[in-house]
């Protein structure tokens, strides 16, 4: 049996981590929506052994277990002992390491259509929280619509959809490590979005409020080790975007446009200073 599961990029439109827990893991209090560029995941089940294979058309990607892909299906097989094998062919469109989730959506496809090709009859509640063994933006992508996360990255509270907005995602040509901007995170030296007025504003479908409050609260960490973040979000408000900010712990930046032929125009701008860029729009 088989079927294709789409895997959306995320962004954080607000993200914040107030502290850490006792064993390191950070809180998030973050506010996160999907948009429109997509990877595709092929998954098909097999009865001949209980192999898991991974094929993408990415170079960049592991194959084995160290695919977030791969762990999703072992961790499902594993827990309901499941005699079937599994072949994860995956489509890339979002680009890697890049502070779009690409990884994580990609585990949370496959968790939501192995569930739905076993009959585990698992809801998206149970889906996140077994995806947060993966890793702490999975449990998101298992809704893959605009939330409130919090918790270790398991504690979705889905919100109303967006007003309506275009984003132009631009990716620099640098990959960012998401381990190595979280070690340097020191708590006393953090400047806290106001992630509540942000959850007011989406929830008043205020674009222009949510412009004027959201932040990423790891976006230092990332611009001061690569300046090409800053230079990026100059250039997006420059060419018109109503705001624009890092997603997750970058190198992505985007901007927020409230209207789409200002998009359009910031899109054609930003091409000229950026080889990967994407005009997309937050999924309904
Ligand atoms: C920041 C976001 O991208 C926002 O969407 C995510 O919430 C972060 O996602 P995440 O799953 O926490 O990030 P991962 O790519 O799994 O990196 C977490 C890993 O970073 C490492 N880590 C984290 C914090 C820290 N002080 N030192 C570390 O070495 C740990 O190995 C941890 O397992
Ligand atoms: N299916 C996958 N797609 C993309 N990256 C994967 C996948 N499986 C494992 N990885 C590894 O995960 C790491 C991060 O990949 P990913 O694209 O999810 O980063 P990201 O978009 O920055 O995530 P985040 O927003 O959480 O920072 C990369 O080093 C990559 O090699």
């Amino acid at each position: 049996m088989q079927l294709i599961e789409k895997a959306p990029a995320k962004i954080n439109l607000g993200l914040d981590t107030p502290y850490h827990h006792q064993d390191g893991a950070e809180e998030w209090n973050m506010v996160m929506t999907s948009v429109d560029l997509a990877d595709y995941v092929e998954i098909q089940t097999l009865t001949k052994h209980k192999r898991i294979r991974v094929a993408s058309d990415s170079g960049f990607l592991p194959n084995d277990q160290r695919n977030l892909a791969y762990q999703a299906a072992h961790l499902l097989q594993t827990k309901f002992n499941v005699g079937e094998g599994v072949n994860i062919r995956i489509k890339k469109n979002i680009p890697v390491a890049a502070g779009l989730g690409g990884g994580s959506s990609d585990a949370a496809a496959v968790l939501r259509g192995l569930n739905q090709l076993w009959n585990l009859g698992l809801s998206w509640q149970e889906l996140a929280e077994l995806g947060l063994r993966i890793d702490s933006d999975v449990p998101y992508c298992v809704y893959g619509r605009t939330a409130h996360v919090r918790g270790r990255g398991e504690r979705i509270t889905p919100l109303s959809k967006l007003p309506a907005a275009w984003v132009v995602l631009a990716k620099p040509k640098v990959s960012v490590s998401t381990p190595s901007i979280l070690q340097q995170i020191r708590y006393d030296d953090l400047e806290h979005p106001d992630i509540d007025s942000l959850l007011k504003a989406v929830r008043n479908q205020d674009i222009a409020e949510m412009c004027a409050v959201m932040g990423n609260v790891l976006e230092p960490l990332t611009a001061h080790r690569y300046p090409e973040i800053t230079q990026l979000k100059q250039q997006l408000m420059k060419f018109g975007a109503d705001a624009a900010q890092m997603s997750g712990t970058g190198p992505t930046v985007f901007g927020l446009c409230s209207k789409q032929s200002r998009a359009q125009r910031v899109f054609n701008g930003m091409k000229g200073f950026c080889r990967e860029v994407y005009l997309v729009r937050p999924l309904p």
